[in-house]
């Protein structure tokens, strides 16, 4: 368990540069199973413990995996992969679930456990494995063993998601590239790490279509190869020092996005009367001036992202006014308030809505971190606090976070870290 101390209450000011994607990187890794040839070389790659993780996994079922300078080379062309990624591993993250659809469509077979990841509801996979059976895998449960096969090859299918769930339309998307056949999924998630997921294959030699809208075609090709592909900047890491900025009434000009990719945030910095300004690649935020509440829905792309929910809370904390804040995505991503509520923090959580009221004081306490948002989430408020505030946990950051700390100490961030062993 790692804990930091936050002197907290200053402005941040300056500049920094985002990482690359980590929910564009691990789909990505998972795919380069797919190479029978060639040698992936992934840019742009955050060096994180999910990185990690996915890389030992690809590791333990015979890829060999290099990572140097946030660039990873992936040669998955074994002919002897394993097709039992290792429970231990499977257990740390939601997005080894990815490398199911890659192992069946490659090898014909897979046996996996349930996977791990952040504790911000049930996360089933049910709509994962029913788009796999429209492709003709047979899937049986064993012990909290997932096991699926196919005979021969995978057969392209109609995939109707219930839900336009990201990872459900990742796995079938790595899977329906070698099928045999068209496949088309409806109703699909539109995030902008899908279409980062689906460049990455068409440039292996995959053939989909209309990644990025809710319909997307995929014809099953023979044979894929490794490329080199640059992965996407992390828009979530974006939206961490835009709402850090926000919430200290600093000003902040954060390089290297896509500000298309942060298009609802934006909106709603802009709503709540926050100057933003884009300029090519950079987003400046100057949040110097009083600003005022509003109200927030998470939604699948291009509605506001569940994941910066947590992060805009403690820029709401000092806005004008009661906000409100639905949460539509996960059944539980409000562990954080709790926490908050330990400084003082004045928000009435009723099912999946909590009611914030801004402009109360705020005072410097313990908190512990559950998941890498919500981690994110209370080292802003603890920013945001006059006094030392200490929070526990923290090693959650560092799951999708290279130097947050350091990035953060860059714009003004008074943080010292203890690691406790
Ligand atoms: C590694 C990665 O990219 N993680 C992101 C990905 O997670 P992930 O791919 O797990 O998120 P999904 O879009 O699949 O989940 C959205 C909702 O659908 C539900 N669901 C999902 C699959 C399924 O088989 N059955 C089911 O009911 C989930 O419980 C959740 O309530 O997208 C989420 C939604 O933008 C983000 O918060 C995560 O950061
Ligand atoms: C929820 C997240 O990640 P994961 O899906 O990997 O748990 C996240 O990145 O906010």
């Amino acid at each position: 368990m790692s804990k930091i101390l936050v002197h907290g209450g200053k402005k941040l000011n300056g500049e920094v540069e985002v990482q690359g994607s980590k929910n564009a990187a691990l789909p990505i890794m998972a795919a380069a199973l797919l190479a029978e040839g060639g040698v992936s070389e992934i840019d742009n790659v955050p060096d994180i413990t999910d990185v990690q993780v996915m890389s030992a996994v690809l590791n333990n079922l015979g890829a060999r995996v290099l990572f140097a300078d946030n660039v990873l080379t992936i040669d998955a062309s074994s002919t002897e992969l394993s097709t039992e990624p290792p429970a231990k591993l499977v257990g740390q993250m939601r997005a080894v679930i990815l490398v199911m659809g890659a192992l069946l469509a490659r090898c014909g077979e897979v046996s996996i456990a349930m996977p791990g990841g952040c504790a911000i509801g049930s996360r089933p996979i049910d709509l994962h494995l029913k788009a796999l059976k429209e492709l003709g895998a047979e899937i049986s449960l064993d012990y909290g063993i997932i096991h699926a096969r196919v005979e021969g090859k995978l057969k392209g299918g109609f995939i109707n998601l219930d839900f336009p769930s990201v990872g459900a339309t990742e796995n079938a998307m790595i899977a329906a590239s070698l099928a045999v056949g068209d496949t088309v999924i409806e109703n699909a998630a539109k995030e902008p790490e899908v279409v980062d997921l689906a460049n990455f294959l068409n440039r292996m030699g995959a053939d989909i279509k209309g990644a990025g809208t809710e319909r997307i075609e995929i014809s099953g090709v023979e044979r894929l190869a490794g490329v080199y592909h640059e992965v996407i900047p992390d828009r979530v890491e974006a939206a961490t020092y835009l709402l850090a900025a926000a919430a200290t009434h600093g000003k902040v000009k954060v390089d290297g996005v896509i500000p298309k990719h942060l298009q609802s945030l934006l909106a709603k910095l802009r709503e709540m009367g926050i100057a933003i300004a884009e300029n090519g690649n950079s987003v400046t935020i100057d949040a110097s001036q009083p600003f005022k509440a509003t109200d927030i829905k998470t939604a699948p792309y291009p509605g506001f992202h569940t994941d910066t929910q947590a992060l805009i809370l403690p820029a709401l904390l000092v806005a004008d006014g009661t906000s409100i804040i639905v949460e539509s995505v996960f059944e539980n991503r409000f562990v954080h308030i709790e926490e908050f509520v330990r400084s003082g923090a004045q928000v009435q959580l009723n099912g999946n809505m909590a009611v914030v009221e801004g402009g109360f004081p705020l005072t410097a306490t313990t908190m512990n971190a559950e998941d890498v948002r919500s981690a994110a989430a209370l080292v802003i408020l603890a920013l945001v606090i006059d006094g030392e505030s200490e929070i526990d946990g923290v090693e959650h950051i560092e799951r999708g976070y290279e130097n947050l700390f350091g990035k953060l100490a860059d714009l003004g961030a008074e943080i010292e870290a203890i690691v406790e062993f």
